[in-house]
């Protein structure tokens, strides 16, 4: 497995990787494998042993470093005249899951939700640690209204960067990673296919926080004064970019287009509802059209770009396991 290669990620093979897992303590008990099958996904259970497990132990060796950096910085923040200076909070954790539309963000945030908040091991000379707080967001909360998107045209550009307030979305994570106790986000409701006037979800000092979104590995834009301005990326302490071949994307696309139609959209308030009374045939003519000129030039234009930007990529197969994985060298 050794790489001597210059490039700046290391890539693994899918058995190099699950070859870790003999590393990673505290195998799924029956409990929670059934807890992981009522997250309403079919997610193979191998894959979340040969995968997201390692995964998952991974990410607990990052916090704890991050951990490790913050003990340092406050020995460095040490005023020696007045030793009782206060020291620096924790604050949360914060991984970014980017990737395609339907490429599986979702799943792998809920697994990756899932996992973390498991209990963890004992180390030698340190009383157990407590389960930690694993918060979660989808940034679709920060698009913008449906009447602004038609107001700036933007409508047939969902998801493309342009349709975020990403000013809202920086702060949030911004407040959230500087330790502010309480953090509202707006929602978005795929039901109505818009945000929901008045609801708000509110994240309080988790010790970890997921935000999911694709675009969340995009680079700040330059501000118009010219000075440099953050992007949620830069609050990020990982990173991870879900991808697989286009072809596959758009095939999962359209099946789930399909399920919904079997479900969701049979809701007579769904923004769809009229596609459940259409042909099969024409429910997905539209919904192809959907992911040739919106879904898929964002992910050309603007996802894929940024997939060089994330910590760790996971490059699904056909069949969405992962073949391979390339983490960046620090
Ligand atoms: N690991 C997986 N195994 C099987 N099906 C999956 C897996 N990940 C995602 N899917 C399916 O692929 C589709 C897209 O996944 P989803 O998580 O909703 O994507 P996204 O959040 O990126 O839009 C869904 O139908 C989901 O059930
Ligand atoms: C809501 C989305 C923009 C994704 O949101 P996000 O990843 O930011 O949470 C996307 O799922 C979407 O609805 N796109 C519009 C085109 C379509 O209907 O497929």
């Amino acid at each position: 497995m050794a790489d001597v290669s210059t490039k700046p990620y290391v890539d693994l093979s899918r058995a190099d990787w699950s070859a870790l897992r003999e590393r990673t303590p505290l195998p799924l008990t029956a409990a929670e494998v059934e807890a992981l099958r009522g997250l309403g996904d079919v997610i193979d259970l191998d894959e979340v042993r040969d995968i997201y497990l390692p995964l998952a132990r991974l990410l607990h060796l990052y916090v704890e470093a991050t951990h490790g950096l913050r003990e340092a910085l406050n020995t460095f923040l040490t005023d020696p005249r007045s030793p009782g200076s206060p020291p620096q909070r924790g604050t949360p954790f914060v991984i970014g899951v980017a990737g395609s539309v339907a490429v599986g963000k979702s799943t792998v945030s809920r697994l990756l939700q899932a996992l973390l908040a498991r209990p963890q091991p004992e180390a030698e000379g340190h009383p157990r640690p407590e389960a930690p707080r694993v918060e979660r967001v989808t940034t679709d909360g920060f698009l913008l209204p449906k009447a602004e998107l038609e107001r700036r045209g933007l409508m047939s550009r969902k998801g493309f960067p342009e349709s975020y307030d990403r000013r809202a979305l920086t702060r949030f994570v911004a407040d959230v990673k500087a330790g502010k106790p309480e953090v509202t986000a707006p929602v978005y409701s795929h039901l109505v296919y818009d945000i929901v006037p008045g609801e708000h979800l509110t994240v309080r000092r988790p010790d970890i926080l997921i935000v999911e979104g694709l675009n969340v590995l995009q680079p700040a834009l330059p501000g118009k004064d010219h000075r440099t301005r953050v992007a949620v990326a830069d609050y990020f302490d990982f990173s991870v970019y879900v991808d697989a071949r286009t072809a596959d994307i758009e095939r999962w696309y359209l099946h789930r287009f399909r399920e919904l139609r079997q479900t969701a959209f049979q809701n007579p308030r769904s923004y769809f509802h009229t596609y459940t009374g259409v042909s099969e045939e024409e429910a997905l003519d539209y919904a192809r059209t959907t992911w040739r000129t919106v879904n898929e030039p964002n992910l050309r234009e603007n996802i894929a770009p940024t997939r060089g930007r994330a910590t760790l990529q996971l490059h699904k197969g056909p069949d969405h396991t992962v073949e391979r994985l390339s983490l960046r060298k620090l």
